[in-house]
Formats: structure tokens, sequence, C-alpha cells
């Protein structure tokens, strides 16, 4: 019942003064289920695992002094109440056995109408008063709930950031405890797609952080095409420094080798470009820019080699960011959107992880992890959905083949021409 999208869990308060006990009304029918046992005394609680939409009565029961109710003439007093979509919701049984239901909806409805009632009279002593103009009034009243209104967002922003603040923080402890949990496996899919024949499983779905993967994106000829390139020119992956160059980092510890498109060949069905033209094709499929490959990055071969459980320091990803992901705006010429492509898969670890999003992906043969970390209505960046880790890599090797995404790159502007600030620079200034 805990995966089934319309459960809900309802807290429900007992602050009537009197005992009572909970029905659920079978609508089918319209037997009545006791969910109460014990009786539900005054000040006290219960919680109930129920469904949207799902009946319930509450009824007072008589006092085991008096025998008897506080309704009139003695009588039992009962209210019902239905289960609402919010989360969360809270069953306030009030004085006189009435139900006040405390959804966040509620909550919201009630603090609003607070707000503008005080505002409201503090016009009405104004016009009361009859010193000042109408237009005066009313652009005081305004002020007085703008006040009000960017008071409760504020307050409402902190919470989220505070509660961002802990989740982070406890995803940061669990990192390599869940990496080296071989038990864990992929995260069930929020739904699943088709493309092009492909099966899609959506891990996330929010308006800014979209991860998605895809089975058998790529061949095993496509795997050999890439590899066979990389072999030559393979080397130490390396950050930049801050000072315009690239160093070693245990951040970062794997093998890389960037592989250009020959685009030259595409039509001839050259096998990097044809995969090269996929990856387009599906970041455009998802997202609404029409993506070319003019000025993008080059394909990226990575490639981890496990060393067994007891190396220190294993071939490995640290959580990151493929761009920016501070939930602040878009800046042009920057990544926007990857895709990860798995071409060995090792036999221990190397496990792709979004751990702020608790998606934990097991690489598939040939299939691909894509992710896009921008709001295409609002241009606002990912707020750290989409920061992601490549797991310690214990057994066997594990090769993959990565495109990061820029929007905003062209023949005239490609992407070496951006710096991280999203300003162009010169050649000259580069060096
Ligand atoms: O190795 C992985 O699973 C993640 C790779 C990655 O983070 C990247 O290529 O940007
Ligand atoms: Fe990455």
């Amino acid at each position: 019942a805990g995966n089934d999208p319309k459960s809900r869990s309802i807290n429900i308060m007992n602050e009537s003064g009197r005992r009572v006990e909970i029905y659920w009304i079978n609508p089918d029918n319209g037997s009545m289920v006791l969910q109460s046992t014990p009786d539900i005394l005054n000040g006290a609680s219960m919680s109930l695992n129920s469904f949207v939409g799902h009946y319930f009565e509450v009824r007072e029961l008589p006092g085991k002094k008096t025998g008897v109710c506080g309704g009139e003439d003695q009588t039992c007093r009962v209210d019902h109440f239905t289960v609402k979509t919010t989360q969360d919701q809270v069953i306030m049984i009030k004085e006189g056995v009435s139900v006040e239901h405390t959804d966040s909806k509620t909550i919201a409805t009630r603090s609003a109408s607070a707000l503008l009632d005080t505002c409201k009279s503090e016009a009405k002593s104004q016009l009361e008063t009859g010193s000042q103009t109408p237009l005066s009034i009313l652009e005081s009243l305004g002020k007085c709930v703008e006040k009000g209104v960017a008071l409760e967002i504020e307050r409402a922003n902190e919470e989220i950031a505070f509660q961002a603040d802990v989740r982070k923080e406890m995803a940061n402890l669990i990192e390599n405890y869940t990496c080296a949990d071989m038990t864990l496996n992929t995260t069930e899919a929020k739904r699943t797609e088709y493309w092009e024949g492909r099966k899609v499983d959506v891990m996330i779905d929010r308006p800014a952080a979209k991860i998605h993967v895809i089975e058998n994106f790529l061949t095993q000829e496509e795997c050999q095409a890439v590899e066979e390139r990389a072999a030559p020119i393979l080397h130490d992956a390396t950050v930049a420094d801050g000072s315009g160059g690239s160093k070693l980092s245990d951040s970062r510890k794997a093998k890389q080798a960037g592989i250009k498109v020959h685009w030259d060949k595409e039509a001839e069905g050259d096998l990097i470009a044809s995969l090269s033209r996929r990856v387009y094709d599906y970041v455009n499929h998802v997202l609404p820019f029409d993506i070319k490959e003019n000025g993008q990055e080059d394909l990226m071969s990575i490639q981890y080699f496990g060393r067994g459980p007891d190396d220190e320091k294993p071939d490995r990803y640290m959580p990151h960011c493929d761009g920016d992901c501070n939930g602040l705006d878009f800046k042009p010429g920057q990544r926007m959107a990857t895709i990860v492509m798995y071409c060995d898969i090792p036999e221990v670890g190397g496990q792709t992880r979004f751990r702020n999003s608790n998606v934990h992906i097991i690489p598939m043969k040939y299939a691909a992890t894509f992710f896009s970390y921008i709001d295409p209505v609002t241009m606002k960046m990912d707020s750290g959905f989409t920061e992601h880790s490549g797991c310690p890599v214990v057994e066997g090797e594990k090769k993959i083949v990565t495109q990061w995404v820029r929007l905003g790159v062209d023949d005239e502007n490609p992407w070496n021409s951006f710096n991280t600030l999203g300003v162009k620079y010169t050649d000259a200034e580069n060096q």
C-alpha cells in the first residue's frame, strides 16, 4: 500500500474533551468498520493509513461515569471527514466533536484570509476617519498584503532551505555506504515510457531536473568504435585547477579520451556520428531547445579500472554536478543536460548515484542515463537533484561514453569560447 499513489497517512488528534471512536464507512454497502481500538481518549491521537477519498465517521462515546454524551438531550455527537489528496493531513476533533481538517491547503487558506482580515480592518478604520483619499487607502491596503505575503514566502523558503540542507548532509554521510551496498538495486522508476522502441524509465521528473534510464541506447559496434578511437589517446582524467590549467584529482579518478565526431561521414553511416545524432535526438525529444551538434563538446570515453576491494584509491567519480546546480539563472553556452552511455559493466561497483534524489542506478550494458538540469520555462538551473557520482569500481572495468550537452553554442560560439560565467572570452585570455 505504501507505493499506492492514493495511499495517505493521516493523523487524528482528539481535542474534543470527550472520548471518541473512528469508523470507516465502506462505500460499497455502507457498513461501518471500527478503526480505533482502543477508543481515542481526550488529548490522545491516532494515526491511520488510508486512501484518498475514503470517508470516516467520528463518534462521541458516553462518559464512563455519567453514561451519557455531551450533545443536546445527552445525544452522542458525530462528524465526518474524507481523506484528501494532500500529504500529511491532520484531523483535529474539536470541542463539540466537530472535525477540523488541517491539511496544507486548509492551513494556507486560513493564513491567507487571516492576513487579508488584518489588512482590511486597517483599511476600514482609515475609511472611517475620512482623513485619507480612497487611492491612498487602496495603496496602503496593497502594501499591507504585500508585506504579509512576502513574510509568508520568506518563512516557507527558509523552511525549504533548512530541509534541503539536512537532506544534503545526510546524503553526504551515506555516499560511501550506499556505493558499497551490493544488495541495493536500481531505484524503481516513477513511470515507464518508450522512445523509438526503447524502454525509458523515468526516475525523477521535476521542472528543472529530469533523470531517465534508456535501455539499448547504443550498440556493441558503436561501443567498439568509440573504444578503438579512445585506446591510443586514453589519459588520466583531470579537473580544472582554477587558474586555467588542469590537474589530477582524487575526486575524479579514471582514464578518459575525447572523441571527435566526423560529421562529414554521417551520411555514409559512420557509427560514432550516428550515435552522436541519437544523443541530440534524445535531448530534443525531452527538451524544447532544438539542440544542434555545432559547437558542442566532443564525446568523452571514460574508463574506470577495478583493482580489488583493498584499493585505497579506487577509480571513481565523486559527487558533482556537470553544469551549474545552484538554482540560479542559466548562463548561455553552459551545460544543461548529460547522457552517460554504458558500454562495459564492472563486476562489482560503478553504480551511478544521484544522492540528493535518492536515485541509484546499476549500469546495464548498452543502456544510457540521461539527465537534464535546467527548467526550460524559467531558464533556472536545477538546485541539486541532479548531483551525481560514479561509485568506486571494485572488480572489472567500467567503460562509458558521456556527452555533456550545452545550450547557446554554435560554430561561431563553440563550447570552449565560454568561461564558466557564461561570458564569452577570447582565445588570448584563454592562454
Ligand atoms: O560514471 C558514472 O556513472 C558517472 C559519470 C559522470 O558523472 C559523467 O560522465 O559526468
Ligand atoms: Fe558527471
